[in-house]
């Protein structure tokens, strides 16, 4: 089948069928995927049993694992709330706002060595519906939820799939390694017993607690 004209998915469901379709071939046109993101009209019954937020930071729900090529995954932002600066481990990254609107600060990648305030390049608001890019090759992000009054809902699609990124200090530009995890998958909450587990098999070095510092395993960054 054909992307190049728009094929406007009615559903969400259909939306993750077509993003099957395109992402079973090599080659993904990123601003095919992003018309197609766009072009889905966000409907609040198709997504709202993925939407579980917490009430002190942004959660991340996986709605579909893409048949190993992508994740598609559902965030919960309240007020307020937002992330760290972040990288994306040289995967595709798409955002669409499905709810409410999204502040999205880029900035520079820090210089080698630096040790100085990283360097902004743009900000923006993304407004319901639209639909957002960067790689590593663009740059670094931060996301915020600007309103103090209402909760935020963004679709985001990472393709190849990742499982840990990295966070930098926007006053050194350090970075740090962290694992990211799910609130929920497939709209069940991540059981705890599982998270933890999840938590042993990643930090194996845990059996010797506190010699090599405390690791940041986070459901948001
Ligand atoms: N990339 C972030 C969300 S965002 O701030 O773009 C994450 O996957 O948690
Ligand atoms: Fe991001």
């Amino acid at each position: 089948m054909d992307h190049t004209e728009v094929t406007k998915p009615q559903t969400l469901d259909e939306l993750v069928q077509i993003l099957h379709d395109i992402f079973s071939s090599d080659k993904v046109n990123i601003e095919e995927v992003q018309n197609i993101m766009e072009s889905y009209e966000s409907n609040p019954l198709e997504w709202m049993k993925y939407a579980k937020f917490d009430p002190f930071r942004y959660t991340r729900n996986l709605v579909d694992e893409g048949n190993g090529k992508f994740n598609l995954m559902i965030l919960c932002w309240g007020e307020g709330h937002g992330s760290s600066i972040h990288d994306h481990t040289n995967s595709h990254c798409f955002l669409k706002i499905l709810q409410g609107n999204l502040k999205e600060t880029l900035y520079d990648w820090p210089k080698k060595k630096s040790n100085g305030e990283m360097v902004k390049k743009s900000e923006g608001v993304l407004k319901l519906d639209q639909c957002a890019y960067i790689n590593d090759s663009i740059g670094l992000h931060r996301v915020e939820n600007p309103s103090h009054t209402e909760t935020a809902v963004s679709l985001h699609l990472y393709s190849p799939p990742f499982d840990h990124c990295n966070t930098f200090d926007q006053r050194t530009g350090h970075k740090n390694k962290v694992k990211m995890t799910f609130w929920s998958k497939f709209g069940e909450r991540t059981p705890m017993v599982s998270a933890k587990l999840d938590f042993f098999w990643a930090n194996p070095y845990l059996v010797i607690p506190y010699r090599y510092g405390k690791p940041k395993v986070l459901n948001s960054i």
